[in-house]
């Protein structure tokens, strides 16, 4: 299953907002498997580094940027993370395929992934149980915390 959105973050002056960046689109990780992004010649993409500060990701419309969705964390056992991003209003125009699972799929690590004695760190559960619990968290939670089996520390810095 997938979703095609296109976004437009307007150029908003920075002056109305004190210098403050004025954000297009709030903080948040991508639900799905992979996201792959295609913008125009603006930036403004920011990933969140955890440790307060932001780091640019240039815009370049003949390359694809892709990111990883809190599914595909899950399905590899917080091998690959999903980071937290946000959009500046900037002009930016960029189109999104959103790559996701199907509403009954179960998602968890498959078995040729795990290593000996390696624990699952999520309890299993369907698309559709993540999309019912997401609605209920706002849109910079960690949305994968209800199904973490212990507390999970996964930073950028993991190997
Ligand atoms: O507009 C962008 O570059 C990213 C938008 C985004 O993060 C999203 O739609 O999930
Ligand atoms: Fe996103």
């Amino acid at each position: 299953m997938g979703l095609i959105t296109i976004h437009h973050s307007p150029l908003i002056n920075n002056n109305t907002n004190g210098g403050n960046n004025v954000i297009g689109f709030w903080v948040h990780t991508d639900p799905q498997i992979l996201s792959v992004l295609r913008s125009n010649y603006t930036s403004g993409l920011q990933i969140d580094l955890t440790d307060g500060s932001w780091i640019s990701v240039p815009s370049d419309p003949s390359s694809f940027f892709f990111n990883v969705g809190d599914s595909l964390q899950v399905l590899t056992n917080g091998r690959f993370k999903s980071v937290k991003h946000r959009v500046l209003a900037n002009s930016r125009v960029s189109m999104i395929y959103f790559a996701g699972p199907s509403l009954t799929q179960r998602i968890s690590p498959p078995s040729f992934l795990m290593n000996n004695e390696e624990e699952c760190l999520y309890k299993e559960f369907t698309w559709s149980e993540y999309k019912i619990s997401a609605y209920n968290c706002r849109l910079s939670d960690n949305r994968l915390q209800p199904f973490e089996r212990k507390a999970v520390n996964i930073s950028l810095n993991d190997s």
